[in-house]
């Protein structure tokens, strides 16, 4: 079974609105609808559980139904940091999922995920027991030296940019997020099942990412996303 967590348990506090991002309206629809959609619709996709800020669970139940999306099956209380929230999410499916069973990390306020990066990322977890959507960097990067200045840069070709989808076996990632939260490692400031994986000292394999897959963090983010909304449709009208 391929299952899918989407998280959904953030404030969205640097989107400076009065609800969370994820249920933003966007041309009548809620962010978080457009990115259950698209696991909605993918044939791989088995399941979906959702984790939600709480007090939005009736919300989010009410849209899950009004958008027909048959899939969701469990929703689970988000956490104080994305990292509780994953192992809420992770920890919910412990006697619902098999150990082979492939889980799909994804964040709910990146509502372009396509179809074409949910296979890649679920095809390379078969193949080397997890995934991670990722895209070359091509702009410039350098390291502060002090506050206004630089005497050092990553040269490009040696990064990769990651993102969600991310495809991990059920097994490794229960284990992942016992032992994380045991041991303190890997579970704060920005960390994410990505780093936290390396920093147990996996090896994490990658996946087509894709430029359309944004994050919506800030309101330019959302005026991007509805460009592109736009930009489809009149692709349909030409
Ligand atoms: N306690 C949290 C914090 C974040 N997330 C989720 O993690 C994803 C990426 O996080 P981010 O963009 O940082 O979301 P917010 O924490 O909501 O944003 P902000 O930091 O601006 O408050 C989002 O889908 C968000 O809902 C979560 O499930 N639980
Ligand atoms: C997966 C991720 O892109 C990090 O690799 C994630 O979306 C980051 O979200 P955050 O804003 O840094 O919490």
């Amino acid at each position: 079974m391929n299952i899918a967590i989407i998280i959904a348990g953030g404030s969205g506090k640097r989107m400076g609105k009065d609800i969370p991002k994820q249920f933003i309206n966007v041309f009548d629809k809620p962010v978080l609808v457009y990115t259950l959609e698209n696991f909605q619709k993918h044939p791989q996709i088995d399941a979906i559980e959702l984790v939600c800020i709480q007090g939005w669970e009736d919300v989010a139940r009410a849209y899950a139904k009004q958008y027909g999306i048959t899939k969701l099956k469990w929703i689970v209380k988000g956490g104080n940091t994305g990292q509780e929230s994953i192992r809420n999410g992770v920890y919910n499916l412990e006697n619902i999922c098999s150990d082979d069973d492939t889980v799909i990390i994804h964040d709910g306020i990146r509502p372009l995920v396509d179809s074409a990066v949910l296979s890649d990322v679920i095809v390379k977890c078969k193949q080397y027991g997890n995934a991670v959507t990722s895209l070359p960097y091509n702009e410039q990067i350098f390291l502060i030296d002090d506050e206004i200045s630089t005497v050092k840069y990553i040269p490009r070709e040696t990064l990769r940019r990651v993102s969600t989808p991310q495809a991990y076996k059920f097994s490794k990632l229960d284990w992942a997020y016992h032992k994380a939260f045991k041991e303190e490692i890997g579970i704060y400031g920005s960390s994410y099942t990505n780093t936290m994986m390396v920093e147990l000292g996996e090896r994490l394999y990658f996946a087509e990412g894709s430029e359309r897959n944004i994050k919506l963090t800030t309101q330019e983010d959302l005026q991007l996303f509805k460009a592109y909304i736009l930009s489809e449709r009149n692709r349909w009208l030409d």
